[in-house]
């Protein structure tokens, strides 16, 4: 049973949980990743979400904000159902690691404005300068905003892209390693602005290699294995080295993983949500 489009209250909506997801099946060719899948995020949790390499991590995100169309279950996200009635632009989505830099001459800016745009918006809001600046601010690179993205490191890469996503100002924040293979200082800058993000309310849902800098932060952890969630609960304790119950995660993601091998960060998935964070053109 796939979700139904009905049309909640403002006031029904504003409680609801920010994630809400039942029996979630997902299929990518022949292959079944998600396997009954059933995920809660309240508003205000920070939630992170570990397990081995494959067990579906990513697919669930990429689910849960429109990109991935579920075969099985039922997602709600931010009190609507899957589909054009999420408010997706106060929903923020950093991929997996994907470089910032493209072919297209672009600066830190310039990405990070992109991310005003979503849906049915292809013009920047009044006072998008303002707001570009303030989510540089938040990721510590304001001065490099006019630099050409291709001159940035790998992690500062990546916090151009948080900033992308922070521009929208969101009430849930989806990320997807956002600190994989990022350095000393990234990490730490993240983790700051996380705090300080989550402390005025924001709602997390992160995936993880381990907690890292990020452990203070999360109220719950939820482990997949083989498609299904097998810990939903406190954090871990620490094992062998690695956050996650019986954790083999092995790293690094190479870039051609990430964006080339399965072919879905890529192009369109046909039945993605139009309009969901994750489907609207790349700077
Ligand atoms: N387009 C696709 N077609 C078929 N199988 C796919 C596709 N994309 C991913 N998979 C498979 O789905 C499974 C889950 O992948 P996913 O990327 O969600 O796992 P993950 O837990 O995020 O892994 P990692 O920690 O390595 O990023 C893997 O076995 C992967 O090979």
């Amino acid at each position: 049973m796939t979700s139904v489009a009905t049309a909640p209250s403002a006031s029904t909506t504003a409680s609801a949980p920010a994630v809400e997801a039942a029996g979630v099946h997902v299929h990518l060719g022949a292959s079944h990743i998600l396997r009954g899948v059933d995920l809660t995020v309240a508003r205000g949790e920070v939630v992170a979400l570990l397990g081995a390499n494959g067990s579906g991590k990513s697919t669930l995100v990429r689910t849960l904000v429109g990109v991935i169309p579920p075969s099985a279950g039922t997602v709600r996200v931010l009190g609507h159902p899957l589909g054009n009635t999420v408010p997706w632009g106060d929903v923020g989505y950093v991929p997996q690691r994907v470089s910032a830099a493209t072919t297209v001459p672009s600066t830190a800016a310039e990405v990070v404005a992109s991310g005003l745009l979503h849906g049915r918006r292809l013009r920047l809001p009044r006072g998008w300068r303002a707001r570009v600046h303030h989510a540089l601010e938040l990721v510590g690179l304001a001065d490099r905003a006019h630099d050409a993205t291709s001159r940035l490191s790998g992690g500062q890469q990546q916090r151009v892209l948080i900033a992308r996503a922070l521009v929208r100002e969101p009430e849930l924040l989806v990320l997807d390693e956002p600190v994989a293979g990022v350095d000393r200082p990234s990490q730490e800058a993240f983790a700051a602005t996380m705090a300080r993000l989550v402390d005025e309310g924001l709602t997390v849902l992160v995936v993880l290699h381990e907690l890292g800098e990020l452990a203070p932060l999360v109220t719950r952890c939820v482990v997949l294995r083989h498609g299904r969630v097998v810990h939903d609960g406190a954090p871990p304790r620490p094992h062998g080295g690695h956050d996650a119950v019986g954790h083999e995660h092995v790293h690094p993601h190479e870039p051609a993983h990430l964006t080339g091998e399965h072919g879905l960060a890529s192009g369109p998935i046909p039945g993605a949500v139009p309009g969901a964070p994750g489907t609207e053109a790349r700077p």
